[in-house]
């Protein structure tokens, strides 16, 4: 964990200044962005040194001015789909082929760390960047992320209740009731404004969720208690409570951080802390055994099949992580909300496809309003940002959008 002196800090932050912009002109913007960033991290200042700041915005990949911005955004939604669809598909495959332990399907959402080595070394392999991995990472920015990984391990407990209990298109539905959390809590936590366009969307996709909680609730899966049923449900709204307010929080750290690099660092940091309380809890409640006993032969699809489905989810899993991540780094934690919560009216589809879950009026519906919910939204946010390249070509000043990450009070 390498630091900068104060001296080399100033130096980076002036040549930087001086030298010309990836577009080869002067950026002007460039500039004030810096000094909206100095003076806008109030809190979270006191998690990171303030040379790391200036050394870091030597590369402001959360800058829509970045060239890398865009294909980095477009990467990273695009690991959320793919690995929120799969691995929402394989963790149900895995309990109906009679895999069973909750600890299993819980460790599997973490044990993919060593996949974020990728993003963090890759750049400065292919010469991407010349910053070398956990420069700036200081300690306490370093037991925050470990702080919020148990969070996140203890989030991954509660959805394996939930997705071992319910059919998968009700445990998606009730997760989407996290984004009017998200909504409360990101306008607490990182000031986010609440503007017409977020309000219709949480409001569409929440109602949607509504609809289809009552219309899910006599559907539950033949064998299961009531008891089994209420545990699966209440886990569900406990995981997206946990879950909203780990999307704030992230957005506020993220905030002192301006290379997506340093994101996976902390991505890592977290996924190992959530990795560590997920294997003690296999240790402590025979996890490790029921894995060992499904693979010989409980799984009922056989051993190859088990494994592969356990490679599979470890890998999906991590994917979706590493996309929810970019996405609040590189726009905002609503709008990273907005993105997963969506998604999950698809992996309702998915369970309809796949596992033949029933598809009634109520389900069409509910999945008809979740889209156009986040249609309006993103339309909205395209409108805005449109015309924000516009007032910045008219004027070098920056205003706030929910695309473009906000560096002043509204923060
Ligand atoms: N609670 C919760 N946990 C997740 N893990 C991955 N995606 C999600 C999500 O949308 N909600």
């Amino acid at each position: 964990m390498a630091t900068t002196s104060p001296s080399t800090a100033a130096a980076l932050h002036r040549q930087f200044l001086a030298s010309p912009n990836q577009n080869g002109t002067n950026d002007v913007d460039a500039e004030s962005e810096i000094v909206f960033v100095e003076e806008t991290l109030p809190n979270l200042n006191s998690f990171m040194e303030n040379n790391h700041k200036e050394e870091n915005n030597a590369e402001d990949q959360k800058s829509t001015t970045n060239k890398r911005y865009l294909p980095l955004l477009v990467l990273n939604y695009v690991l959320l789909f793919v690995g929120s669809l799969s691995a929402s598909l394989l963790s149900k495959y895995y309990f109906i082929h009679k895999g069973s332990s909750k600890w299993v399907s819980t460790w599997v959402q973490s044990a993919g760390f060593p996949l974020l080595l990728f993003p963090i070394f890759l750049p400065v392999l292919l010469n991407y960047t010349k910053r070398k991995p956990f420069t700036g990472f200081g300690q306490k920015l370093f037991w925050f992320s470990v702080l919020v990984g148990l969070m996140l391990g203890f989030n991954n407990l509660l959805i394996s209740w939930g997705v071992a209990y319910l059919p998968v298109s009700t445990s998606a539905l009730l997760l989407s009731s996290q984004l009017v959390f998200t909504l409360i809590l990101s306008s607490i936590i990182v000031k986010q404004k609440i503007t017409f366009s977020n309000l219709n969307c949480v409001i569409l996709i929440t109602i949607s969720s509504i609809i289809l909680a009552l219309d899910s609730s006599h559907e539950k899966p033949q064998g299961l208690t009531d008891r089994e049923y209420f545990i699966g449900f209440s886990s569900t709204i406990g995981a997206g409570l946990l879950f909203s307010l780990y999307l704030p929080v992230m957005e506020k750290i993220y905030q002192s951080v301006n290379c997506y690099q340093m994101v996976m660092e902390m991505q890592l940091i977290m996924e190992i802390a959530a990795t560590v309380l997920a294997t003690v809890g296999m240790a402590c409640d025979k996890g490790f055994s029921d894995m060992k006993r499904e693979a010989e032969g409980g799984f009922d699809k056989g051993t190859t099949v088990y494994w592969v489905t356990i490679v599979s989810t470890v890998v999906t899993w991590q994917c979706c992580f590493m996309g929810t991540a970019g996405m609040v780094f590189l726009t905002s934690s609503l709008t990273g909300g907005i993105c997963s919560t969506a998604l999950l009216s698809i992996n309702v589809l998915g369970g309809v496809a796949v596992y033949k879950d029933p598809f009634g009026g109520f389900k069409a519906v509910s999945t008809v309003l979740c889209i156009w919910g986040f249609c309006s939204y993103v339309f909205g946010m395209y409108i805005r940002m449109k015309r924000k390249n516009v007032g910045r070509k008219n004027s070098s000043s920056a205003s706030s959008t929910e695309l473009i990450p906000r560096r002043n009070s509204d923060m």
